[in-house]
């Protein structure tokens, strides 16, 4: 990736969050401090709880309940910030709509047909689904349906492209297709994301840096505890010796013990 010297695509200063339940107020997210470059990758990982999807809410406008500030290419984010495109675990397409049609209703309001046709077309090429474009959801597979929704998100061609946990409910092979998918996306649109995943592989495997989000002494709530920076420029192989290291420092951060290696 080259950086390039504009301002960072998005900015967060001492976010927050806390919410209250029954009378008592539980702070989930303390002091959160990030500078997202444009056209990064960041991961971020975490216990689960910690609060990941919190501050991928946050980032979006989705939750105006935060304190701090977040700001995407130096103005505030907005409720349900324009800027910025959400995909989830679960396709959440329409089941009445084609393919083609659930892509098309990310496109920006005000779009016209025939541009809206032609941008549809682009993304249903760009996510390998052309031949699906008039079917159901219940006719395709869920490797599909990610893909169709893939193509939702980029369809207002986002500034920020929020994905969370977006392979996680996929078999291990579609996983990786998918994960393969998102670098070419990322390839040819460059569009800054972030991401909330479990797989510390696939933290390492597509991710520019990982943000941890853990509990630290003295301060109630979770923050980012550590960022890392995977040492190899993508593409990487998971496993490509260089990586080992940085792998057992996330599994040790996120309070797993490395399994000892099996070789000798
Ligand atoms: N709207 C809400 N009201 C009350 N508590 C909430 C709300 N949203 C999240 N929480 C709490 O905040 C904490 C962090 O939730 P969040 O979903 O951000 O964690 P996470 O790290 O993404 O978890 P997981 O990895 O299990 O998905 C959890 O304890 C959750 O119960």
């Amino acid at each position: 990736m080259t950086l390039t010297a504009s301002s960072p695509a998005v900015v967060c200063r001492n976010v927050g969050r806390a919410f209250g339940t029954n009378g008592t107020t539980r702070q989930i997210l303390t002091d959160i401090n990030l500078e997202v470059a444009p056209g990064e990758i960041i991961a971020i990982i975490g216990a689960s709880g910690s609060g990941k999807s919190t501050l991928l809410r946050a980032l979006g406008g989705l939750d105006v309940g935060c304190t701090g500030q977040v700001h995407i290419q130096d103005t505030p984010v907005a409720e349900f910030d324009p800027r910025c495109a959400i995909g989830f675990q679960e396709p959440r397409l329409m089941p009445w709509a084609s393919v083609a049609d659930n892509v098309a209703l990310g496109l920006p309001d005000g779009t016209g047909k025939a541009a809206g046709k032609h941008r549809v077309d682009e993304l249903l090429q760009l996510v390998g689904l052309e031949h699906a474009a008039d079917h159901r959801p219940r006719e395709i597979s869920g490797g599909m349906a990610q893909r169709a929704s893939l193509a939702r998100a980029m369809a207002r061609d986002p500034e920020i492209l929020l994905l969370d946990e977006p392979f996680g409910a996929l078999d291990a092979l579609t996983r990786i297709k998918m994960q393969q998918l998102l670098l070419d996306v990322h390839a040819k649109t460059g569009t800054t994301t972030v991401m909330v995943t479990h797989d510390v592989d696939e933290a390492l495997l597509l991710s520019d840096r990982i943000i941890l989000l853990d509990h630290t002494p003295h301060i109630e709530g979770a923050t980012i505890a550590n960022i890392f920076t995977p040492p190899v420029p993508r593409p990487r192989a998971s496993h490509d010796p260089a990586l080992v290291s940085l792998r057992e420092q996330l599994l040790t951060g996120l309070g797993v013990q490395p399994l000892a290696s099996s070789k000798g």
